[in-house]
């Protein structure tokens, strides 16, 4: 602690190599040698979140208008659909809140092979990080039982549910929501966004960037390495 009040004040001083060293930590940068913390998250990353919504959302109001995945816009369903009609932001709501929405969702494609392999890569440590609604009935036990059936029981160990994930250390956090954040200022993570249908108009700055598909995530992993 003492020690990082120190290098506060050298940064605040205008000490600029060690203000470089804190921000370049700050950012998730990996030290060469040290193990990579590889957070992945689950809605919208491993599973389908908007493709299961969209299915069960016009089964259970067939009359109702709906929005097309690729006219998706904005991270939260219940927001875009109640501008399209005020009574949809709560039947929105009540699908994914309703029992049995979580553990249906199909993966996303090639999210299970790569979670799969990524544990066995050497020096690295996976953890599924994943916030449970608030509607506490179903959700935290069927994203418990997703990871069981789609990955395996040893996948359970790899949990971590939390509505705050700035509070979760690691070097690299591959989600799909744009603006991650919560009481931690300056989490240890990269936040890499994983592209979705909601997130794909959404202009990144520098040097934020995307993972695009399961496809790429081994030159991701690598590139924090170097
Ligand atoms: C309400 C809502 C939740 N979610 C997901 C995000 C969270 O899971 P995850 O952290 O695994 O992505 C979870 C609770 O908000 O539901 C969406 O992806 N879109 C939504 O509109
Ligand atoms: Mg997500």
């Amino acid at each position: 602690m003492i020690f990082l009040a120190r290098l506060a004040n050298l940064r605040r001083s205008g000490n600029k190599v060690l203000g470089a060293v804190i921000k370049s930590v700050c950012a998730g940068h990996h030290s060469a040698g040290a193990r990579l913390r590889v957070l992945v998250d689950m809605d919208g990353v491993l599973a389908d979140f908007e493709g299961g919504f969209l299915k069960k959302f016009r089964d259970t109001y067939p009359e109702d208008p709906y929005i097309e995945l690729q006219d998706r816009r904005g991270f939260w369903v219940s927001t875009q659909y109640g501008e399209l009609q005020p009574d949809l932001c709560e039947k929105a709501k009540s699908i994914w809140e309703s029992k049995n929405f979580f553990i249906e969702l199909e993966p996303i494609p090639g999210a299970v092979e790569a979670v799969k392999e990524m544990v066995n890569v050497k020096d690295t440590d996976v953890f599924i990080c994943t916030s449970p609604i608030k509607k506490y009935k179903y959700c935290p036990y069927e994203k418990y039982a997703w990871v069981e059936k789609h990955l395996g029981k040893d996948f359970l160990e790899l949990m971590v549910l939390t509505r705050d994930k700035t509070l979760v250390s690691g070097n690299l956090l591959i989600d799909d929501k744009p603006d991650i954040s919560g009481v931690e200022p300056c989490p240890k993570w990269e936040h890499v966004l994983f592209s979705a249908c909601h997130n794909m108009h959404v202009q990144l700055r520098p040097p934020k960037r995307r993972l695009h598909s399961w496809d790429d995530w081994k030159p991701l992993l690598d590139s924090k390495r170097q």
